[in-house]
């Protein structure tokens, strides 16, 4: 069953009350620069809900755009366009102090305490710094208030007047925490808030968090690349990729079984507990492309395992059609950069030998496949084009020639189970095979 954009990522039942609210959101970066340059389309086109005391776990490859989101929905960032709405008040276009005053609300939690907190001032300065910037009540119940936020963070009022460079990592998160929660919040945004931590302490603020969540009826995000702290944590995990989010839905069922196809590669680069379990390894293809320079249609399409290929070509061996999208790839690549064609194969290919010209790229990605007649005569007008020069008119040629619906055709939100679960993916329409971690070919 596909949505509409206002049902996008619902996940939600009746009494499930919803405290962020977004939708269409966009954050393009150098959008309204007149440098010629594309903007970096960090977040392009996100929805969903964030429910009253949940905890929304947000997970992706590095660069995918998740601090940027994070960022931008307690309006660190000013939304390019979309909407935010925060206890069913519009906060997209909030400044001044409108803005400021809104900015209680909510607050972030940052991966790296030491690069957050400034080092001349003790921690109960510190901690009292977002007070005094908002004159919250008298001096005197300022202070109250850090030595109540000392002890829930598990600190002690000896702390007061020590400053962040006597403590270890673990404590100045904690100090990081104190301070986010000083104006009482009811959102925090935790970006990275263990990973630069010993693994002995990961665990306690973990726990602290959750202990705070429940005693202070605290909403949060939680951005992480560790997928086992958001397994651990989360209530619904949301997995983002280019921008985009793929899948969202209930924590333990989507780790149980992932629907996206880009949810099943990511979770099959994770070590299974048990090293004799059988699951197949899904191997992503090179990096993600550029947030400039997007693929149109899915955004996943140039590495997804299991894109869909052109009816007439759904019998041509697997690794025969493998081979056709590595030399896509290779001239995908040569699109968005100035380095030689041969440069980008060596690298995309893992070769340490020299290739010096198409023709032997081509003899490199096709070495031991047997192509039949239909393929060949596209390789060799690949050929033909890019020893004339044009590498750009390859590269159409053959997503013309070869390409399918993934790469042209911009997917829709599907609900994948009985719990609300959406996926952003064409093979939930039933003419299509099902995504499927195994799946390599029609
Ligand atoms: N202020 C900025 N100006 C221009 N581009 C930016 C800016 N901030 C982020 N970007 C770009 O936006 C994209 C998304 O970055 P973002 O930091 O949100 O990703 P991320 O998923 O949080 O990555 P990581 O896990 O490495 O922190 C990246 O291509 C990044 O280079």
């Amino acid at each position: 069953m596909n949505t509409t954009p206002e049902q996008e990522h619902q996940a939600t039942t009746a009494d499930d009350e919803v405290l962020v609210s977004v939708r269409n959101l966009r954050k393009h970066y150098g959008a309204d620069s007149f440098l010629s340059d594309d903007p970096v389309k960090a977040v392009d086109g996100v929805s969903f809900d964030i429910h009253r005391g949940e905890t929304l776990g947000l997970v992706g490859e590095s660069g995918c755009g998740k601090t940027t989101l994070g960022r931008t929905l307690i309006r660190l960032e000013t939304p390019t366009s979309g909407e935010i709405r925060f206890d069913d008040t519009d906060i997209t276009t909030l400044s001044g102090s409108d803005l400021k005053q809104w900015r209680r609300n909510a607050q972030m939690v940052f991966q790296d305490p030491d690069s957050s907190l400034n080092e001349r001032m003790t921690v109960g300065e510190l901690i009292r710094d977002p007070l005094d910037v908002h004159d919250w009540k008298t001096k005197s119940e300022r202070d109250e208030r850090v030595r109540e936020l000392l002890e829930k963070v598990g600190l002690s009022e000896n702390h007061y007047f020590r400053y962040p460079h006597q403590f270890s990592g673990g404590q100045r998160q904690r100090i990081g925490i104190a301070r986010a929660l000083a104006l009482e919040p009811e959102f925090l945004v935790l970006d990275e808030p263990v990973s630069a931590l010993d693994v002995s302490v990961q665990a306690k603020i973990l726990n602290l968090l959750r202990d705070l969540q429940s005693d202070l009826d605290l909403t949060y995000l939680l951005i992480a690349h560790d997928l086992s702290v958001v397994r651990h944590l989360a209530d619904r995990v949301a997995v983002m990729y280019l921008g985009h989010i793929m899948e969202l839905g209930e924590t333990e069922r989507l780790f149980e079984n992932p629907a996206n196809p880009y949810t099943q590669s990511l979770l099959s680069a994770i070590p299974e507990a048990d090293p004799y379990a059988e699951s197949e390894r899904i191997t992503l293809r090179g990096a993600p492309p550029s947030p400039r320079n997007p693929p149109e249609g899915c955004p996943f399409s140039t590495r997804c395992p299991t894109k869909i290929r052109p009816e007439k070509y759904r019998s041509v061996d697997d690794d025969v059609w493998r081979a056709m999208e590595e030399l896509r790839g290779i001239l995908r690549e040569r699109a968005r950069t100035d380095r030689s064609i041969a440069m980008i194969a060596r690298e995309l290919l893992g070769l340490e030998t020299r290739l010096s010209d198409i023709d032997e790229i081509v003899e490199e990605v096709f070495g031991g496949v047997d192509l039949p007649p239909e393929l060949s005569t596209h390789v060799d007008r690949v050929v033909h084009e890019v020893t004339d020069g044009n590498p750009e008119a390859a590269q159409s040629y053959l997503k013309r020639e070869i390409g399918g619906p993934c790469d042209t055709d911009t997917p829709e939100y599907y609900t994948v189970d009985d719990d609300g679960r959406s996926s952003y993916c064409h093979r939930h329409t039933a003419e299509y095979d099902p995504p499927s971690p195994t799946l390599r070919s029609e």
